[in-house]
């Protein structure tokens, strides 16, 4: 009897894995991060609440979110040793190499870098959480040959990571944009580098393995890659009527158009792009110049009426990232900074409740006989 093979390309809509930690319910319109709607969440809680949620699995009181701010603010210092490698990497590194070199090196400072426990798996998800902003904003700066700029620390954990990420203390409305970026790119269920990090934790390897590869995965323009391609996309245009033609000319010659489409939201917009887009029409309003909104918004019209397809996060978050005087080439390390927490949390249940991942394949291969 011939046994049924069921093979899902790219293992579309595929279960892969049990998880408490978060689901995207499209029936309902949620994403649901720990039993509450994360974009419900980013509206009153800060990236700090949410990095509670996800390793605590509950929002912290007043008295937590303080001690949480301040047990960061204990793990922001990065070993020398580890700036030094930067020093070594060739001036033409991407950030996001950098990046995943910065954060493989870390494995070396860990003495209890066998025990998989949850207990030992959070203490370092935390120390990761202080220094990966520190990691981001030195490693790309001594690359490109400028001096390490120290955190601050009478400035909020956000307030810090864009202090160091651009040289300049942000104001009270680019904290609070910045913070939400952070929200929103922080935990969103079972993309590729989630799948890759509990593909690597599964063979009982450590965290900062799994985090290693979920960089690599995240650096694709197909993933995290995506936010910075936008910004490339959209400074190639002067006027919205430049830009128009673009994704025309784009759209004819069959090309990806960056910052749109999405595997699971696939015909809706991302609810987080949404809130972005808000978040940037603030930025507009603030700077008395509206043009790169006006593009989104064009852009946003021709892939809906051409394609039928919708903006996902990265698409408006490259805009508020470029108001915010972001350089482009940090926003998706910005975004694997983020995701660093739900990343974590992921590592920390797959070593709870571990099975080895092994799929199978299809085999479209040819079949030869020996004559011997
Ligand atoms: C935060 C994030 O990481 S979100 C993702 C960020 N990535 C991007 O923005 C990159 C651009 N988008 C894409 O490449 C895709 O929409 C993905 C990778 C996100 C999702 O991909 P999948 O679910 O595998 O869809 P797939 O790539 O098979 O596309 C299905 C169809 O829609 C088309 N399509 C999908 N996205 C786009 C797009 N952005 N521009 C133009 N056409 C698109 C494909 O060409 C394909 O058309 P076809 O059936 O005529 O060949
Ligand atoms: O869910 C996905 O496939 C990609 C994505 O939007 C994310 O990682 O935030």
């Amino acid at each position: 009897m011939k046994t049924e093979v069921r093979y899902f390309s790219g293992l579309d809509g595929v279960i892969a894995s049990e998880t408490k930690i978060s689901f995207l319910d499209t029936v309902q319109g949620e994403i649901v991060i720990r039993g509450y709607d994360l974009i419900k969440l980013s509206k009153n809680q800060s990236y700090l609440d949410i990095v509670h949620l996800l390793l605590e699995n509950r929002l912290p009181t007043v008295e937590e979110r303080t001690s949480i701010a301040d047990m960061l603010k204990g793990e922001y210092h990065i070993p020398a040793e580890v700036l030094n490698i930067f020093r070594h990497l060739p001036q033409v590194t991407h950030p996001m190499d950098g990046l995943r070199t910065g954060i493989s090196a870390l494995a070396g400072y860990d003495n209890k870098i066998d025990d998989r426990s949850s207990k030992i798996n959070k203490e370092r998800a935390y120390k990761l959480l202080g220094k990966v902003p520190n990691i981001v904003a030195n490693s790309y700066r001594i690359i490109n040959g400028q001096d390490v700029i120290e955190p601050m620390n009478k400035l909020s954990y956000s307030a810090n990571f864009f202090y160091m990420l651009t040289g300049k203390i942000p104001s009270l409305l680019e904290e609070m944009i910045f913070d939400l970026s952070l929200v929103l790119y922080s935990e969103h269920e079972m993309p590729n580098s989630t799948f890759t990090a509990r593909v690597i934790a599964s063979t009982q390897s450590d965290l900062f393995g799994a985090l290693t590869g979920a960089i690599a995965s995240l650096k694709g323009s197909l993933h995290g890659g995506a936010n910075e391609a936008v910004m490339y996309m959209l400074n190639e245009a002067k006027t919205v009527a430049e830009f128009e033609e673009i994704l025309h000319k784009k759209l004819y010659n069959k090309e990806k158009i960056m910052g749109f489409g999405h595997r699971v939201y696939m015909k809706k917009m991302d609810p987080r792009a949404l809130m972005m887009k808000k978040a940037l029409k603030k930025l507009c309003d603030e700077h008395g110049d509206d043009l790169l909104l006006r593009m989104c918004a064009a852009g946003e019209k021709i892939m809906e009426d051409e394609k039928g397809l919708y903006p996902n996060l990265d698409y408006y978050a490259a805009p508020v990232y470029w108001m915010l005087g972001i350089p482009i080439a940090l926003y998706t390390p910005i975004f694997f900074s983020s995701r660093t927490v739900g990343l974590c949390a992921h590592v920390i249940e797959q070593h709870e409740h571990n099975r080895l991942f092994r799929p199978r394949v299809l085999y479209t291969g040819e079949r030869h006989s020996l004559r011997n």
